[in-house]
């Protein structure tokens, strides 16, 4: 991460191994990102490209597909030199962990070539494939000793999910704890990539305002918001069993969560960041089945436009199954049992097929406590929001009240608003250029340490269990286009509140 960095400087020389290299993360986002650092100077002078698959490829016919896949997702204009650079020194080696003898051969392989193009034996494997197959290829990886640090680094960079519960989370992690140790792993969230994600923290803390409101004393509620227009697509079979609330909330909002929750680290180093975050999540409060049930919605679309695209029934989906109770939309109702946050609600919410795509924190300061305007009572104020928003546009907004010229005291909301464009040039990107870059000089503030992991599943596991008993009741459905279903308004105005209208 740049904060605190004078400038960035570029990695040791290392081999960037890529398992699961023929697919669609590796494609469209991985290379990408490769190619931003490498248009930028920021990869190592020495680099060995290496990608695996399981099944016979020539590197030829791997460069193709990859540079096919760079011209279609880059985020910016792709500079054939550049291209060639990154792509040129590509190796593709099969390999497939049901086959140990294939790992052998690798090792074998990868040491020749870090010989050949002298980058020091640092290695950093990245792991673009399905969660099943993290572990036996970590294993292999270990048994064969390429994870082994001899003077030289070895990282292990893994995918979300990390897990699928509580207790599969707690499982990875003691198995991958045994072949490597933590500070080899990176647990990768591409939320911490975000730009207006880490400055949650420089927002909150480089800044003297903020700190002595940022309590309960002030904060009436929170509101974290992750609303997509896309549906499923073709990521049935990956969606069907994995649903909303765990493919965003544990891993993506807990990120926002955290970092708008936690206490003021000692430090700005990974040690003394990544603990508070991990102490906040685990503060989360632990809810009963009862109580998952009454605070939470979780809904499902069915056939309608978002915008001009036509989107399918989500049980239409290519394999899905036909009566599917898979939830495409969740909202929580959270608290955090802590001094800072005791009585102060988080209300989490994120689906697909909505009718904005729109990713931001709202932080919903209490009223004035009394209006000493005649006509103004002060539930007719304007409320009094901060809000953090990644999309639709990168920025910070302030919503306070303030007199409408003319003779009388008339009074309306106003907002005052940081955009990221109107201050700084910034280049777009897939969220993964930081990320990956971080991993190449050993930063790991911007990854998730196995606590915090576990700590997210312990608080969603509630919900789980009580929505994998409940099955088919208490399934809302949704319009496509639309904010998701009406009883997440509901779960809202129990408490007397509303999620906030855009514009
Ligand atoms: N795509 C995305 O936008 C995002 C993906 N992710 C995560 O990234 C990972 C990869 O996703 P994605 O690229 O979409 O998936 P794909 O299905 O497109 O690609 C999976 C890749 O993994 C390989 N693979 C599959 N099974 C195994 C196995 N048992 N052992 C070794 N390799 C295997 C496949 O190789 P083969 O050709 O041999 O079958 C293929 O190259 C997942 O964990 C996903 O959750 C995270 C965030 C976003
Ligand atoms: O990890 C995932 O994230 C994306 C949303 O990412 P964003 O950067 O576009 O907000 C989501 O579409 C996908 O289902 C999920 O697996």
């Amino acid at each position: 991460m740049a904060v605190g960095k004078a400038a960035q400087t570029r990695p040791d020389p290392c081999s960037f191994v890529i398992f699961g290299v023929t697919g669609d993360l590796a494609h469209r986002l991985v290379i990408p990102a490769l190619y931003n650092l490498a248009a930028n100077h920021l990869l190592p002078e020495k680099f060995c490209l290496v990608g695996i698959a399981r099944k016979a490829m020539s590197s030829d016919e791997l460069r193709d597909g990859l540079m096919k896949g760079l011209h279609q997702y880059a985020t910016r204009a792709v500079d054939d030199a550049i291209a060639q650079r990154l792509l040129g020194c590509l190796t593709c080696i099969e390999a497939d962990p049901n086959d140990p003898a294939s790992f052998d051969a690798m090792s074998k392989r990868l040491d020749e070539l870090e010989a050949a193009q002298q980058t020091g034996g640092n290695r950093l494997f990245y792991l673009a494939t399905p969660p099943n197959a993290f572990l036996p290829i970590s294993r292999e990886l270990g048994r064969t000793g390429m994870l082994k640090e001899n003077g030289s680094w070895r990282r292990l960079v893994i995918e979300k999910p990390f897990g699928t519960d509580l207790a599969s989370a707690r499982e990875l992690n003691s198995e991958l704890l045994k072949i490597v140790d933590e500070h080899q792993i990176y647990r990768i969230d591409h939320y911490l990539g975000k730009e207006t994600v880490q400055n949650i923290l420089v927002l909150r803390f480089a800044n003297g305002m903020f700190e002595p409101i940022w309590n309960r004393n002030h904060i009436d509620h929170i509101q974290i918001t992750v609303d997509e227009k896309i549906g499923v697509g073709h990521r049935g079979s990956f969606y069907d069993v994995t649903g909303a609330l765990r493919d965003m909330v544990p891993n993506h909002l807990f990120q926002l969560l955290s970092l708008v929750a936690m206490e003021p680290p000692a430090k700005f180093d990974a040690h003394a960041v990544r603990s508070e975050k991990a102490e906040v999540l685990a503060a989360i409060q632990t809810q009963t089945e009862e109580e998952a049930l009454r605070n939470s919605v979780r809904g499902q679309y069915r056939a309608g436009r978002v915008g001009d695209t036509e989107i399918d029934d989500y049980r239409k989906t290519p394999d899905v199954k036909p009566g599917s109770n898979t939830e495409t939309y969740a909202a929580l109702k959270l608290t955090i049992d802590n001094w800072r946050w005791a009585g102060v609600p988080f209300y989490l919410r994120t689906g697909k097929a909505l009718g904005v795509k729109r990713t931001e924190i709202a932080i919903k300061f209490k009223q004035a406590p009394f209006a000493m305007f005649r006509d103004t009572p002060v539930d007719r104020l304007s409320q009094n929001y901060l809000i953090i928003s990644t999309e639709p546009t990168e920025g910070i907004a302030l919503q306070f009240n303030t007199k409408v010229p003319g003779p009388n005291i008339n009074i309306d909301g106003v907002e005052m608003k940081f955009r990221y464009k109107d201050y700084f040039k910034t280049e777009p990107s897939t969220g993964y250029e930081t990320l990956i870059y971080d991993c190449m000089i050993g930063d790991n503030i911007l990854f998730q340490r196995a606590d915090s992991v576990e700590a997210g599943w312990q608080a969603v596991q509630p919900f789980l269990d009580a929505w994998k008993k409940a099955a088919a009741r208490g399934l809302k459905v949704y319009e496509p286009g639309s904010e998701g279903p009406e009883e997440a308004n509901e779960l809202m105005e129990r408490d007397g509140r509303s999620w906030r209208k855009l514009g």
